[in-house]
């Protein structure tokens, strides 16, 4: 799938920014454009992938290049001012060669949590392609204006998007880690996911042909649900099967897969992808419908594999529209299921996320008239006989 990628803020133009890393070291050519915006110019910087032509810095007569301090009003604002500086890098885009746009933002700052929901209502009234957003939930240690500003963010961007598919970083957190070395952990995970889901479907020639490839068409039928989406990884390593004979010699002396061990690998993948820590966890039986994808090495790709793997996913989701396919990798070592779990519903961390902003919205009001009031107090004498000088 054909993708042109937007990064807003840090952690969107981080995670673009990764994916064309990541888009250069396997081959895959999902990304066909990049662009990064932000307030602050440091961040921008800091980006080694996105072509500097390719780098927006907006807001510069409001913040000066400093960032808009995880104020997400400013940060949509601020977008809407500057849309057209944001539009004069996605003039560089080739519209007749991407299937889609996809905007990237973590939700709980302020630039690409006001800024991301936008740009994509701006894109949508433009162009006919469909706009899809990755939004990154922040940690629950966070705190409250973070998780407020993502669950405002959050309302805004769902409804503006075709489809948001939704990465919770307090999900993969994992202890005595620092942010730094926490986050780029963190963004590799969700650039192989969302990396094989996108190279699907991108089977350039010369490429190996698998047995039932999947077309960008079934990842769009997919997300055409709209509302919100989960994606979930399993992988195994190809030479060091786990149980059972993965391949056995040919008379010829080379070797030949076990198709039968071939075909419950496959199976096992998805089981374990859709069973497994997703990007956002939720009740799998709550999505309207699904993809699965299996990668690896051709010949450990087989549609018997993939059928069953669908077969299942049907049970599971008690949904009929569950798509399915290969996505063929010469020169991988592992073989990988990726499992699309579109417009699921039913999701206690959105929930929970909503309930400790509206418990941060009403502390914030509480405290704000409260010292209002004793500011008053205390700049004013107690009987109101001092006059200010002017
Ligand atoms: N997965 C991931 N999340 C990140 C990363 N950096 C920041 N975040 C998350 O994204 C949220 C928003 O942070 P930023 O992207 O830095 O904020 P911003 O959009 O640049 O906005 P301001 O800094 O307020 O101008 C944070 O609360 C974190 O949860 C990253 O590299 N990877």
């Amino acid at each position: 799938m054909k993708l042109a990628m937007i990064g807003f803020g840090q952690a969107g133009g981080k995670i673009v920014d990764k994916f064309i890393e990541y888009d250069q070291r396997t081959g895959s050519q999902a990304v066909r454009s990049a662009v990064a915006v932000n307030t602050a110019k440091a961040d921008l910087v800091g980006l080694d992938y996105v072509p500097e032509e390719n780098q927006v810095l907006i807001g510069q007569s409001r913040v000066k290049g400093h960032g808009v301090g995880a104020d997400n009003e400013l940060g949509a604002e601020i977008a809407e001012e500057d849309i057209d500086e944001v539009q004069g890098a996605v003039d560089n885009v080739p519209i007749h060669d991407i299937d889609a746009f996809l905007i990237v933002a973590g939700m709980g700052g302020g630039t690409g949590s006001g800024g991301a929901p936008v740009l994509a209502k701006y894109l949508k009234r433009i162009y006919t392609e469909p706009v899809y957003g990755l939004g990154i939930l922040p940690g629950r240690d966070e705190g409250g204006i973070y998780t407020l500003n993502a669950a405002r963010s959050f309302q805004t961007f769902v409804r503006e998007v075709d489809n948001l598919l939704v990465f919770d970083n307090d999900a993969w957190r994992e202890s005595g880690e620092s942010v730094g070395s926490g986050y780029d952990r963190i963004n590799e995970e969700i650039v192989r996911r969302f990396g094989i889901l996108f190279g699907a479907g991108e089977v350039s020639r010369g490429d190996e042909v698998g047995e039932s490839v999947v077309d960008s068409s079934e990842i769009i039928n997919t997300l055409d649900t709209g509302g919100v989406s989960t994606v979930g990884y399993a992988a195994e390593e190809v030479d060091n099967p786990s149980g059972g004979l993965l391949s056995r010699f040919k008379s010829d002396g080379t070797e030949d897969v076990d198709s039968t061990h071939a075909t419950n690998r496959i199976t096992s993948l998805v089981r374990k992808a859709a069973l497994g820590r997703l990007t956002l966890p939720c009740e799998i039986d709550s999505a309207e419908r699904s993809l699965l994808v299996a990668s690896g090495p051709p010949e450990y790709l087989n549609r018997k594999g993939v059928e069953k793997g669908r077969k299942w996913l049907e049970n599971q989701t008690g949904s009929m529209e569950v798509r399915g396919g290969d996505y063929p990798t010469g020169d991988a070592e592992q073989v990988a299921g990726v499992v699309l779990l579109s417009g699921v519903s039913q999701v206690p961390r959105v929930e929970e996320l909503q309930d400790v902003a509206v418990e941060t919205q009403d502390n914030i009001d509480e405290i704000r008239s409260e010292s209002q009031q004793n500011t008053t107090d205390l700049i004013e004498d107690d009987d109101g006989e001092l006059d200010p000088l002017f």
